[in-house]
């Protein structure tokens, strides 16, 4: 389980996160919802250790992570999907992929085969180039490369963003897919309402760098959520 306390977060003399309180279980998808700029992908690189918090904690089945810095936060099982997706866009599918293991110990690892059961159109483009990938294809690949590290915390910020209606629709399987495997908590920051509507098992609301609501699916209306998210 993700548990972040009393998160706050600067740039600057900016404040931007005002003691952001979250929980997220495995097997479940919590949905992170707002309008631009209340804070959203902020939390998201607080939680990925993308980006130093000035206070609270963020911790892993109870443990506190210590010097939370990217590398040490992918090796403690979360795995961030960015905004923007950062595809390598010289390297191929198969090398993108494998920048992946970069954070699990030993060597001698190889792409399992479920990655490519959950996203078939990475093995027939493996040798093509990231940047040469639509949009859609890119952001499949971002989120295999970070299915890769074997994460227990899944963040994904907007993979709806600039991507096709069936792609959207895939991407929406493969989120429900492992969510009903049970391993993973999944994060899912998304401002496309009906994709984090139909999606969310547990809703947070944020503005201006504060929760707004945090509330079971089954415990929130349809109308007070987007009351909560519209401008
Ligand atoms: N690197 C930065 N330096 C200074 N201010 C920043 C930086 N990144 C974001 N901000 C500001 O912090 C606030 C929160 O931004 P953030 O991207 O976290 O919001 P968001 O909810 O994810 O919005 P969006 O949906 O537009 O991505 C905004 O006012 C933004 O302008």
């Amino acid at each position: 389980m993700l548990d972040v306390k009393d998160l706050t977060l600067k740039y600057g003399q900016s404040q931007i996160l005002n003691g952001i309180n979250l929980t997220a279980q495995k097997g479940q998808i919590t949905a992170v919802m707002g309008t631009n700029g209340v804070g959203k992908t902020s939390l998201l690189k607080a939680i990925a250790g993308r980006h130093p918090f000035a206070s609270g904690t963020i911790s892993l089945d109870n443990v506190p992570l210590e010097k939370h810095t990217a590398v040490n936060a992918a090796r403690a099982g979360i795995a961030y999907v960015p905004q923007g997706r950062e595809v390598f866009p010289m390297m191929t599918v198969t090398e993108n992929l494998e920048t992946g293991f970069a954070c699990l110990d030993g060597g001698g690892h190889s792409i399992p085969d479920h990655i490519y059961d959950l996203f078939p159109v990475l093995r027939d483009m493996s040798g093509r180039r990231g940047g040469d990938l639509s949009g859609g294809q890119q952001q499949q690949l971002a989120i295999a490369r970070a299915l890769i590290t074997k994460p227990s915390v899944l963040l994904l910020d907007e993979p709806t963003e600039g991507i096709q209606p069936n792609i959207i629709k895939h991407i929406g399987e493969v989120i429900e897919t492992l969510r009903d495997q049970g391993e993973i908590a999944i994060v899912l920051v998304e401002q496309f309402f009906d994709f984090a509507f139909d999606l969310g098992d547990r809703f947070v609301t944020m503005s201006r760098g504060s929760v707004t609501l945090d509330a079971l699916s089954a415990d929130v209306e349809r109308q007070q959520l987007l009351d909560l998210v519209s401008v």
